[in-house]
């Protein structure tokens, strides 16, 4: 994914500023900011949902984006929405989707609805939808938000995991992380991406 000279603006706000950024193939990288920073706004502008006022993104294969807010319907169960993305996304299986689950240990609440999961379970399910389809580009918007540390560390297992089999992974958060588990850290400040602080060299 190659990014260039993104700008973006509400009204007279001014949220990206001529922003560059390199996503490679087997890359695992990192973007942090403080609230309002812009991170949302930039993955909605990578995922294709939102339009720049200027700039190019281009980009190579399938993506999987997982948004901030759960994009689950409270009546249906998991195995109700696994299905439905399935036929969605044209699948004739739901192998990828079931070893995510295995991983984030969803399987065990195929058939609960989800207005009934607690808030992390729903975001297991989040991300399982945003990664069933194996996409080779994947745009993270707080993950692990609800996780609990054994699941946090299963996600990190899952990302290495993805990113060793060629996958782009991009996992943005308002909060720092461990340096050590990215290729790349960026903070999003001013409008663009600048390497943070303990980032690898
Ligand atoms: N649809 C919108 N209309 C007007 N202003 C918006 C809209 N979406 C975001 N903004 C503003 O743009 C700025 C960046 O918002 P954005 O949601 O991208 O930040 P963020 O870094 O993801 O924040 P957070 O960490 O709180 O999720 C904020 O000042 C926000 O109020």
């Amino acid at each position: 994914m190659e990014v260039r000279g993104v700008r973006h603006a509400y009204g007279r706000r001014e949220v990206l500023r001529g922003l560059d950024l390199d996503l490679r193939p087997g890359m695992l990288a990192g973007i942090v900011g403080e609230n309002g920073a812009g991170k949302s706004t930039l993955l909605k502008i990578l995922s294709g949902e939102l339009r720049p006022l200027g700039g190019t993104v281009r980009h190579e294969g399938r993506f999987g984006y997982c948004p901030q807010d759960v994009v689950v319907n409270e009546a249906l169960t998991v195995r109700q929405h696994l299905e439905f993305f399935r036929v969605a996304r044209g699948l004739s299986d739901l192998r990828h989707a079931g070893q995510v689950m295995e991983v984030l240990r969803l399987s065990e609440y195929v058939d609960e609805r989800a207005g009934l999961l607690s808030g992390g379970t729903r975001q297991k399910l989040n991300l399982t939808l945003a990664l069933m389809h194996d996409p080779q580009v994947l745009l993270l918007d707080e993950p692990y938000q609800g996780f609990d540390w054994e699941t946090y560390q299963r996600f990190w297992d899952l990302a290495a995991r993805l990113r060793d089999t060629g996958r782009s992974v991009l996992v943005v958060s308002h909060l720092a992380y461990d340096a050590e588990r990215l290729d790349e850290l960026w903070r999003l400040q001013g409008g663009v991406l600048r390497p943070a602080e303990g980032a690898p060299a």
